[in-house]
C-alpha cells in the first residue's frame, strides 16, 4: 500500500527494489499514474506513484533511538532506521514501548555486563538507550508495584537472536531478584544448565540457524513476596514433530540422534546403530556434520548435563534407548501383502530393524508387526481390525515415531521441572515467551501444522502387549498453565506483518499505544483478509493441541504408557471449539502492535477491559543478514 502524500517532481522517494527491499531517489517525471525515479544508486526506475513513500531528507544521520520520532512510519523509513542504527553497532531501537534487536552476530559483552545492569536498574523506561534490559526492568517493576504477573514475549524468525534474548531477560531478571540459591546454583543458572539437554533433543540445523530450536518455550522465573526468585519452570509447546520422520537437505534431524550415532563404540553397538547415513530418517538430507561441532564430544556433554539436571544413569539409558528405537523404526519398510490392501516386512533388513525396535522398546515383535500394519477401529458395536497397505502402514510406522519422541521431550522438560524447583506458593511470576513468529518461505515445508492440529492423522493400529519403556511418569507441561500467547506457525507466514519487528508494551499502557498507532494515517501494514484466516487457523491448532496435551495427561501419568496409549492419545483430541473474536483481536494486537488498521479490530481492543490475565510485552528480533522487506 502506497502512503497517501503529494508525490511531485523533485520529491525523493523510496521505491520498491526486488535486489535489496528498497532503494532511494528522486522523481524526475511524471506519467499519469506512474512516476521516473534517479534512483541513488544510479538505476532509473518506473513505479507507480501508488507505490512510492516519502524519504525524509531531515532524518537524523544517526537515525532516532525510538521510531515515533520517525517523519514517516513506513517500511522503508523504519528499515533506513534501523539500519543506520546497526551501522552505529546500535543494536536495539524503540518504537514507543515496542523494543526491536537486531542480531549482531557477534558478542557485544559491554552491552550484557555488570556495570549496564546498574545502569538499568530501576531507570524510567525510555530515559537510557533501548536495551532489553529496560524491558526486563519495566516487567520487574511493574510486579512489585502492581503486585501482579507479567510476561514478556520475545518473537522473530529462526536465527533472530530469541534464545540469546530470553538467556539476557533471565539474567537480568536474576541480578534484580537476587539470585537466590539452591545448592549453591541460582535459579538462573538452573534454567541455563537445562538448556544443552533441551537443545539436544529440541534444537536442529536448519537453513537459517545450525542450532535452531523447534519448540516454543515459556520460561517462569518466580517470586516470593519480597521480590526475590523463588523458583522457575519450563514449559514448551509445539515441538515440530514432522522433523523425527521428514527433513529435508541441508537440514538435519534433531541434534540427539546424530549424537548417539557418534557416542563411544560400546554405546553404538548396544543400540544397534552406526553411520547416519544407514538411517532413513537421516538420509534424506545430506548433512550429517555440523562445521565447528564434534557429536561425539557433544554426547558427552549432554550426558553430563542430563547428570546435572538429575537424571540418572538408568534414565539416561532409557532415553537414549528411545532414541535408538526411533531409528530402527524408520528403517522398518513394507511390501504389498497377499491380501488386497494388506502389508508385510519388506525384507530381512526390515526385520532385523522392527526386532531391534521391539527389543529396544522392550516390547513383543509380533504386537509391533501388527500394530503397523493393522488398523483397530472401535465402533459401538463392534471392533474392526483392518490390514493397511504399505503406504498406510508406513504413515503408521511414523506417526508412532513421532508420537513416541513427543513424549520422550515432554518427559524430559518434566524432569527438568523438577531438578529446578517449582515454588508452587510464588506470590507472582515473570514468565518470557520465546517463540518463533513469521517466517517467508517460498514453500512451506514444515508440515508441523497438520502435525499437531491433527493428531488423529497418526493411523498406528493398537497391539497389546507393547510397553515403552518410560523413565517415570510423563505429565504435560501445559496442563493447568497460563495459556501463553498464541502461536503462529511458519506456515502461516502470509500474515501482513513484519517478521522483524519487536514488540513491547505493558497493559497499563497499552491503551495509549493503541490509541496513538491506530491512527490510519500513520499505519502502513493492514490486518488483511488472509492474515485474519491464518490467525484462526493458528489459534484453531493451538486449541487442538491443548486437547490433545489435556488428553495425554488425562490417560494418566504413572503407569509406563503402552502403544495403545501413544495411540489412543494420538487420536483423542476434541475437535476445536470455535475461537472468539476477543481472542482473535488479543491475537491480532500482540502480532500487529502498533501497526493495526482496522476499525472493527480495533474498536473491539479498546473497549476490551475485562481480561485479568498477566501483563503482556512482546519483543522481537530482527535478521541483519537479510535485505528483504518486512513482510518478506
Ligand atoms: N544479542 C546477541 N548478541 C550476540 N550474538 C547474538 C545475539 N543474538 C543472537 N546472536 C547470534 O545469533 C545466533 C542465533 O540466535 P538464536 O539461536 O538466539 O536465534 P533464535 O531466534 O532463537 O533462532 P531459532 O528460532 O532458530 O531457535 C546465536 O547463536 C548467536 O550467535
Amino acid at each position: 500500500m502506497g502512503t497517501k502524500v503529494n508525490i511531485i517532481v523533485g520529491s525523493h522517494v523510496w521505491a520498491e527494489d526486488p535486489e535489496i527491499a528498497w532503494v532511494d531517489g528522486e522523481v524526475v517525471k511524471i506519467n499519469g499514474e506512474d512516476a521516473e525515479i534517479q534512483a541513488t544508486n544510479g538505476k532509473k526506475i518506473i513505479a507507480n506513484l501508488s507505490k512510492l513513500y516519502p524519504k525524509d531528507m531531515e532524518a537524523a544521520p544517526g537515525g532516532v533511538d525510538d521510531m515515533t520520532k520517525l517523519s514517516y512510519l513506513h517500511e522503508p523509513g523504519v528499515l533506513q532506521n534501523l539500519a543506520t542504527r546497526y551501522e552505529l553497532n546500535e543494536i536495539y531501537t524503540y518504537t514507543g514501548n515496542i523494543l526491536i534487536a537486531v542480531n549482531p552476530f557477534q558478542r557485544l559483552p559491554h552491552l550484557y555486563d555488570l556495570h549496564m545492569m546498574q545502569q538499568y536498574k530501576g531507570a524510567p523506561f525510555g530515559e537510557l538507550s533501548p536495551h532489553v534490559f529496560a524491558v526486563a526492568d519495566v516487567a520487574y517493576r511493574a510486579m512489585i508495584n502492581e503486585g501482579k504477573s507479567n510476561s514478556i514475549l520475545v518473537s522473530g524468525e529462526s536465527g533472530a537472536g530469541k534464545t540469546e534474548t530470553t538467556k539476557m531477560l533471565m539474567r537480568y531478571l536474576a541480578y534484580l531478584g537476587g539470585r537466590a540459591a539452591t545448592e549453591g546454583r541460582t535459579v538462573e543458572q538452573q534454567v541455563l544448565e537445562s538448556n544443552p539437554v533441551l537443545e539436544a533433543f529440541g534444537n536442529a540445523k536448519t537453513v537459517r540457524n545450525n542450532n535452531s530450536s523447534r519448540f516454543g518455550k515459556f520460561v517462569e522465573i518466580q517470586f516470593d513476596k519480597q521480590g526475590r526468585i523463588s523458583g522457575a519452570a519450563v514449559r514448551t509447546y509445539l515441538l515440530e514433530r514432522s522433523r523425527v520422520c521428514q527433513i529435508s537437505d541441508p537440514e538435519r534431524n534433531y541434534h540427539c540422534f546424530y549424537l548417539l550415532c557418534a557416542a563411544p563404540q560400546e554405546e553404538v553397538e548396544k543400540y544397534k546403530l552406526g553411520n547416519p547415513k544407514t538411517f532413513h530418517y537421516l538420509n534424506q538430507s545430506n548433512c550429517y556434520d555440523l562445521v565447528g561441532v564434534s557429536d561425539a564430544h557433544e554426547y558427552l556433554a549432554t550426558r553430563r548435563a542430563m547428570d546435572i539436571v538429575g537424571i540418572s544413569t538408568q534414565e539416561q539409558d532409557a532415553i537414549f534407548r528411545v532414541v535408538a528405537a526411533i531409528l530402527h523404526i524408520g528403517n522398518i519398510e513394507f511390501a504389498k501383502g497377499k491380501e488386497a490392501d494388506s502389508s508385510v516386512l519388506k525384507d530381512d533388513r526390515s526385520k532385523f530393524h522392527l526386532n531391534t525396535t521391539a527389543e529396544l522398546l522392550m516390547c513383543d515383535p509380533g504386537a509391533l508387526e501388527d500394530a503397523l500394519c493393522k488398523r483397530v477401529m472401535v465402533t459401538p458395536e463392534e471392533v474392526i481390525k483392518r490390514s493397511l497397505d504399505p503406504y498406510n502402514a508406513t504413515v503408521s510406522r511414523d506417526g508412532l515415531a513421532k508420537t513416541i519422541y513427543s513424549r520422550l521431550f515432554d518427559w524430559l522438560v518434566d524432569k527438568i521441572n523438577s531438578s529446578i524447583g517449582q515454588d508452587a506458593k510464588s506470590k507472582s511470576l515473570i514468565g518470557v515467551l520465546d517463540i518463533y513468529g513469521f517466517e517467508s518461505f517460498k514453500l512451506n515445508r514444515i508440515s508441523s501444522e497438520e502435525d499437531l492440529g491433527n493428531p488423529s492423522n497418526v493411523r498406528a493400529p493398537p497391539p497389546s502387549s507393547v510397553v515403552v519403556p518410560s523413565p517415570g511418569a510423563v505429565q504435560s507441561p501445559f496442563l493447568g498453565q497460563p495459556e501463553p500467547a498464541p502461536v503462529l506457525l511458519p506456515s502461516e507466514a502470509d500474515s501482513a506483518v513484519g517478521n522483524k519487528a519487536i514488540i513491547v508494551y505493558t497493559r497499563r499502557n497499552r491503551r495509549e499505544i493503541d490509541k496513538n498507532t491506530m491512527d490510519p494515517s500513520s499505519s502502513k501494514v493492514k490486518l488483511t483478509p488472509s492474515s485474519t484466516q491464518g490467525l484462526r487457523r493458528s489459534l484453531r491448532i493451538k486449541k487442538r493441541m491443548q486437547g490433545f496435551k489435556q488428553a495425554t495427561a488425562a490417560s494418566g501419568s504413572t503407569d509406563p504408557p503402552t502403544i495403545q496409549t501413544y495411540i489412543d492419545l494420538s487420536r483423542s483430541a476434541s475437535p476445536c471449539p470455535p475461537i472468539s473474536l476477543k481472542s482473535l483481536v488479543h491475537t491480532a494486537s500482540n502480532i500487529c502492535g502498533i501497526n493495526m488498521k482496522n476499525d472493527a479490530l480495533s474498536s473491539l481492543l479498546l473497549s476490551d477491559d475485562s481480561d485479568d490475565g498477566p501483563d503482556l510485552m512482546m519483543v522481537g528480533v530482527g535478521d541483519p543478514s537479510s535485505s528483504r522487506p518486512l513482510d518478506g
